[in-house]
């Protein structure tokens, strides 16, 4: 994956790889979990997973091209979260956005509904902090089914230095430059979680 952004043939096997190794970790069970990368910026257009789809067993052309909106320009019916994956992309100016289903995620947000406090860890450095002996929040925003509400709450709660947010009885959300990058931001961000969930 190159920093340039894709073109929707090489998002859709892109996302199929991605999704198949969150699926491995257990982060997609069922058909939960989507996944985007940005594939123009102006006009903005993702590359979305498809809806109902397991996630695990994707394939490069299960893959829809929305706008900024969220809703379908080409292909299928994309995720029912693509309007907040657009959202994510225009706020932060991220080229891919993650969402995954983890346990540690929603019994943290059920633990810290004000946000998750993380601190003195070196593996902060993994979502851009530039020493472990820092104070970071993970926000954590009570769930909707409305995307426009979830995208306010979203604007309203993040942490520009955090590139996650913790959806209460729902999810993670995680977004970076690129789709390896978010799963690299992922990765960090769900470690944090397991740490606190085990200490607590
Ligand atoms: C059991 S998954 C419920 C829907 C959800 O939260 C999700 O992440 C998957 O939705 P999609 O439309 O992207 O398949
Ligand atoms: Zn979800």
């Amino acid at each position: 994956m190159t920093t340039s952004a894709p073109d929707i043939e090489e998002a859709g096997a892109v996302l199929a790889a991605e999704s198949a190794r969150f699926a491995s970790f257990g982060w997609m069970r069922g058909t939960s979990g989507n996944l985007s990368v940005v594939v123009s910026r102006d006009p903005l257009r993702l590359a979305v997973t498809a809806s109902g789809h397991d996630k695990g067993e994707l394939t490069p052309s299960d893959v829809v091209l929305v706008d900024a909106e969220g809703a379908a320009v080409a292909g299928g019916r994309p995720s029912a979260e693509a309007a907040l994956h657009a959202r994510v992309a225009a706020l932060t100016g991220a080229g891919a956005v993650v969402h995954v289903h983890t346990v540690a995620s929603v019994a943290m947000g059920r633990r810290s509904p004000g946000g998750i406090v993380l601190r003195d860890l070196e593996m902060l450095k993994g979502v851009g902090q530039p020493a472990h002996d820092v104070e970071v929040t993970l926000p954590v925003i009570v769930n909707s089914q409305d995307m426009g509400v979830l995208g306010d709450r979203l604007e309203a709660a993040r942490d520009p230095r955090m590139p996650a947010v913790v959806v209460a009885g729902h999810g993670l959300y995680v977004w970076g430059d690129t789709p390896r990058q978010a799963r690299h931001h992922t990765e960090v961000v769900e470690w944090l979680l397991e740490l606190e969930l085990t200490e607590r």
